[in-house]
């Protein structure tokens, strides 16, 4: 989101909130930029204004993006959880997402209702260099941007309703490969802690207590569950996603 200064220019407020929407198992929900094909992340975005609670933004910003509303249950339509899409319109499948496991139990009707949608705070603030790219929808000589990071667990994949002029597409992969492909380094961070947190990697880890001496986490780049703090930047300008996109209609 924008910030109207007293001129009436819209700037970026240099704070946002990244939300890794994932499953129980370790899918996570990835999103294709509009303004940058084959960019995709999690849901992410500005603070609105310098006083809103990054959790309220979170918030915001998933239902601005995906149509999910945190606190309100979701519903699961059965031919989605058979892996066929369960929206019509602009959304897709893209044939990359893996095959749909679902934890609901289908009702008569055919659609399926998970529990509440409950938007967890990893208290987590990653600064980051903003890419060159971007720098100029920030005020002048703003450089770095701080990153309030939150995961929202779902019980299951689901056809999300996207926002057309901010994403193409959206796709469910399964973790490693969901933080492969996100162009932003500290979008693959937090990817891999919650894996590390939640024993997708094959072990969960004390959040709070990692053995100082236990060595990195299997499959994990973040040694042991500690949060992440001032993400580096390998690189200015990602000339190239991640990987190529995953196909689209
Ligand atoms: N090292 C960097 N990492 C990341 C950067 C960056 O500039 N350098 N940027 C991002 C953001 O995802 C990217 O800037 C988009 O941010 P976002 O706030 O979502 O901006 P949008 O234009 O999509 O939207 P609003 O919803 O209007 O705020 C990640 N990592």
């Amino acid at each position: 989101m924008r910030w109207r200064t007293a001129s009436g220019k819209s700037l970026k407020i240099p704070v946002s909130v990244l939300v890794v929407i994932h499953t129980p198992d370790g899918q996570i929900l990835l999103l294709e930029r509009a303004d940058r094909p084959g960019f995709w992340q999690s849901v992410t975005g500005s603070l609105d204004a310098p006083d809103e609670p990054p959790a309220l933004a979170a918030a915001r910003e998933v239902f601005e993006e995906t149509g999910l509303r945190v606190g309100e249950g979701i519903e699961v339509a059965a031919e989605f959880a058979a892996g066929e899409p369960a929206l019509s319109g602009h959304d897709s499948v893209p044939e990359a997402a893996s095959p749909v496991k679902t934890t609901a139990t289908p009702a008569a009707s055919g659609v399926a209702t998970g529990g509440h949608l409950l938007l967890q705070d990893l208290h987590i603030q990653n600064r980051y260099e903003i890419f060159a790219h971007w720098r100029h929808r920030y005020g002048p000589g703003v450089t770095h941007n701080t990153e309030h990071v939150f995961a929202l667990p779902v019980p299951a994949p689901c056809a999300v309703r996207l926002a057309p002029r901010e994403h193409l597409a959206f796709a469910w992969l399964p973790w490693a490969e969901a933080a492969a492909r996100c162009f932003s380094p500290s979008n693959a961070e937090a990817i891999r802690l919650l894996a590390g947190r939640l024993g997708w990697c094959g072990r969960a880890v004390p959040a709070d207590d990692p053995a100082p001496d236990a060595g990195p986490v299997p499959c994990c780049s973040t040694p042991g569950v500690r949060p992440v703090s001032g993400c580096s930047v390998p690189g200015d300008d990602p000339a190239t996603p991640a990987d190529p996109a995953p196909r689209r209609p």
